[in-house]
This record gives C-alpha cells, sequence and structure tokens, in this order.
C-alpha cells in the first residue's frame, strides 16, 4: 500500500492551440503524479509547455486529451460554477510579476481570496494581517504594493496565496525577479509555512538558485516529462 496520498494524477494529457488555423501541440503525452507534502518543481526550455502544465493541473485550462485529477476530482467533469468554487477553495496562486493589486494596501491584497470565499471584510483583513505576521510583514500592512521591495511584495503575494489554506499552491517563477537572498528568503518561507502533509507546492522555475528546495524536479522538453530527478545533480 502506498503511504503517500496522490494529490496530482496525470495521464497522457495532451494540449494543442489552434491559433487560426495553426495548430501548436503544447503537450504531448504527459505523466505525473505528485503526492501530498510534495515540492515539486517542473524545469525546462521556453515553450516547453510548463505553463500550459501547471494551468491544467490549476483547472484554468482544459486539456484536448487525457486525464488530469487534483485531490481526486477531475476538474473536467465539473461544471463551470462548480469548478470555480473548487478552484477558489483548493488553489493558491504565487507570479512572478506578484500580481498585487496597486490601489489597495497589503492587508487588503492578502485578504482578497478570503472576500472571494465568503468571509466578511472586517473578518478578512484581521486574518490577513495575522498571516502578513507570519511572513514577517506585520509592520507593512497598511503600505501599498509600491511602498515595498520586491521581497516584500513577494512575500505579501505568498501570503495571499496561503490565507484561505488551500491544498495546491502554484508558483509560476516565483524568485527570477529577486536578488539571490530574496529568492531564499521567499523559498525559505514557502517551505516552511506553505508546506505541509496536507499541501502540495508545484513551482514553475528556470531558477537553478533554488533547485535545492525541491523534492523532486521534473524536467520538461517539447511538450513531454523526460526526466523526474530528485535533486539538481540528477537533472539531465
Ligand atoms: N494561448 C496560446 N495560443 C497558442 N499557442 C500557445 C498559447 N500558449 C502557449 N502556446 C504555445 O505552447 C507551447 C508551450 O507554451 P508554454 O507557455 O506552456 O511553455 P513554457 O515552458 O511555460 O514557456 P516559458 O518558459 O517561456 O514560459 C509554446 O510553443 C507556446 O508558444
Amino acid at each position: 500500500m502506498n503511504a503517500t496520498p496522490l494529490a496530482i494524477r496525470c495521464r497522457d494529457i495532451v494540449k494543442t492551440y489552434d491559433t487560426g488555423g495553426q495548430v501548436v501541440t503544447a503537450l504531448n503525452g504527459v505523466n505525473l503524479d505528485i503526492n501530498m507534502g510534495e515540492l515539486m518543481m517542473l524545469v525546462g526550455p521556453s515553450g516547453c509547455g510548463k505553463t500550459t502544465l501547471i494551468s491544467i493541473i490549476a483547472g484554468i485550462l482544459d486539456q484536448t486529451s487525457g486525464d488530469c485529477e487534483l485531490f481526486g476530482e477531475n476538474l473536467l467533469t465539473l461544471r463551470s460554477k462548480d469548478k470555480l468554487r473548487f478552484r477558489a477553495e483548493n488553489i493558491g496562486f504565487v507570479f512572478q510579476a506578484y500580481n498585487l493589486l496597486p490601489a489597495l494596501n497589503a492587508a487588503e491584497n492578502v485578504s482578497v481570496p478570503l472576500i472571494i470565499n465568503g468571509v466578511k471584510r472586517g473578518e478578512a483583513e484581521r486574518r490577513a494581517a495575522q498571516m502578513l505576521e507570519k511572513v514577517g510583514l506585520g509592520e507593512r500592512t497598511m503600505s501599498l504594493p509600491a511602498q515595498l521591495s520586491g521581497g516584500q511584495q513577494q512575500r505579501v503575494a505568498i501570503a495571499r496565496a496561503l490565507i484561505h489554506s488551500p491544498r495546491l499552491i502554484v508558483c509560476d517563477e516565483p524568485t527570477s525577479a529577486l536578488d539571490h537572498e530574496s529568492g531564499q528568503n521567499v523559498m525559505n518561507l514557502l517551505k516552511a509555512v506553505a508546506l505541509d502533509q496536507q499541501r502540495v507546492l508545484v513551482i514553475v522555475t528556470h531558477d537553478a538558485r533554488i533547485f535545492n528546495f525541491a523534492d523532486r524536479i521534473a524536467e520538461m522538453d517539447d511538450g513531454h516529462i523526460v526526466n523526474v530527478a530528485h535533486s539538481a545533480a540528477e537533472l539531465k
């Protein structure tokens, strides 16, 4: 018996984009299992399909064929309303460009996922302030994004991704806009605050400086997974 429950199960995933008669095959038969409690990195050259794969895992894109299950749920079969709710409850996102709302202060930005999930504004901002404390920004709850450094903005984005306790945290190039030290801090934070046996982290990155934080690294090329390594030393 496998003691580690499966968080993500991808089987024979194919994704084609049809752009005005020209068909691009972005994923060409991807098979991948990711366990609960695991930090999985997806690496590979530009255009190999990393963003497409995390978008399918997170239910933002539908695959052309193949099966993808997230926590035992096949998102393709959900009605769009149920899928939106499932995503809002279960997934947190962290992006390279932080994607904070510039007119909202840090606490307001962090409270957004709670408000989307029906929590009242006052309660949401109280919990957001607590989460900002956890990521070391307790003093900056009222700051606007423009008043924060890149590393601080990324910590606000992490607080926002975690505030509603999602089981999947998806990060697209979370450290590539940061200097080495801020990148290491952000990864330490993600590993310490985000990752436990109830959650799974999937991180798309080109940043070799953070490969050592991964439990496994899936290498992609030309729409395929070509290798799954347990450390940077095993990369092809
Ligand atoms: N919306 C789209 N319409 C048409 N083609 C697309 C679309 N999105 C991606 N593609 C194509 O699909 C392939 C995979 O793209 P994808 O963005 O998933 O790769 P990636 O590995 O994330 O690249 P990068 O590291 O540059 O972000 C590429 O050939 C890309 O041009």
